[in-house]
């Protein structure tokens, strides 16, 4: 079993891109749809889903799982936690297949009710932020990680729990308490550090699926 850090995980991901010469589109798809693949032990088509898309590859990831959902006819939308101007890249190529397959993105910053949408759903899923975050969360992801650490709604985190430090040397810090954590490509040390003791203290599971 390889448990990386969060460079070791770039460095292979660089690799898998530049030396092997898999497109990183390729990886976002393979990465969501084999996420989605597993998540249907868990959901049902007759929940009400939500993907919350933050700005980088993991928000990417979220995007290919929406899609892979709406066209399986899963109730799902997206709200995407950034502006569109910060949406690049892989990303956004994923983003705009979404919104191509008919799919619906709701901006947090154009719309004052997220918390509406979000006691009126069944499963989230956290898709904003992965092995990319540096320091503390700033807002709105904060102010989103309380709303939804506070819902009923079964939660569900790509890669890692959004606002967990990936590596060693943080303990304040505010993160999604997930009910299932879905990690991509290898286990990150994130998972296996002291400082995700309170998540597991507060009642909720953080089981861990190796993806290849
Ligand atoms: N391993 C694989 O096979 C694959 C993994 N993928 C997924 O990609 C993410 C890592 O993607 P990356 O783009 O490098 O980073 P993130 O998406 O995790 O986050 C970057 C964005 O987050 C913003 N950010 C950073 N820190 C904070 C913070 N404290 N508060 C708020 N926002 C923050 C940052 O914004 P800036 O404005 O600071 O630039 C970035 O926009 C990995 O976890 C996997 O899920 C890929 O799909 C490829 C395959
Ligand atoms: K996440």
């Amino acid at each position: 079993m390889y448990i990386v850090t969060a460079k070791e995980m770039y460095d292979i991901d660089h690799y898998t891109m530049q030396e092997i010469g898999i497109d990183g589109k390729l990886l976002m798809e393979n990465a969501g749809r084999a996420i989605c693949g597993k998540m249907k032990a868990i959901i049902r088509k007759e929940n009400r889903i939500i993907v919350f898309a933050g700005s980088g590859n993991n928000g990417g990831d979220g995007f290919v799982i929406a899609r892979t959902l709406l066209n399986e006819m899963y109730d799902v939308q997206v709200v995407q936690v950034v502006p569109n101007a910060k949406i690049k890249g892989d990303a956004l190529y994923h983003k705009q297949l979404f919104l191509k397959c008919g799919g619906t993105v709701i901006i947090v910053e154009q719309e004052p009710d997220v918390n509406d949408l979000v006691v009126g759903s069944d499963v989230i899923i956290d898709a904003m932020i992965g092995i990319g975050i540096k320091g503390q969360l700033r807002e709105p992801l904060r102010r989103i990680v309380d709303l939804l650490n506070k819902t009923a709604a079964y939660t569900i985190s790509i890669d890692i729990p959004s606002g967990l430090p990936a590596d060693e040397g943080m303990h304040d810090f505010t993160a999604v308490q997930a009910d299932y954590t879905f990690m991509v490509g290898l286990l990150k040390m994130s998972a296996f550090l002291n400082i995700r003791h309170p998540f597991m203290e507060n009642g909720r599971r953080f089981p861990l699926v190796f993806l290849k």
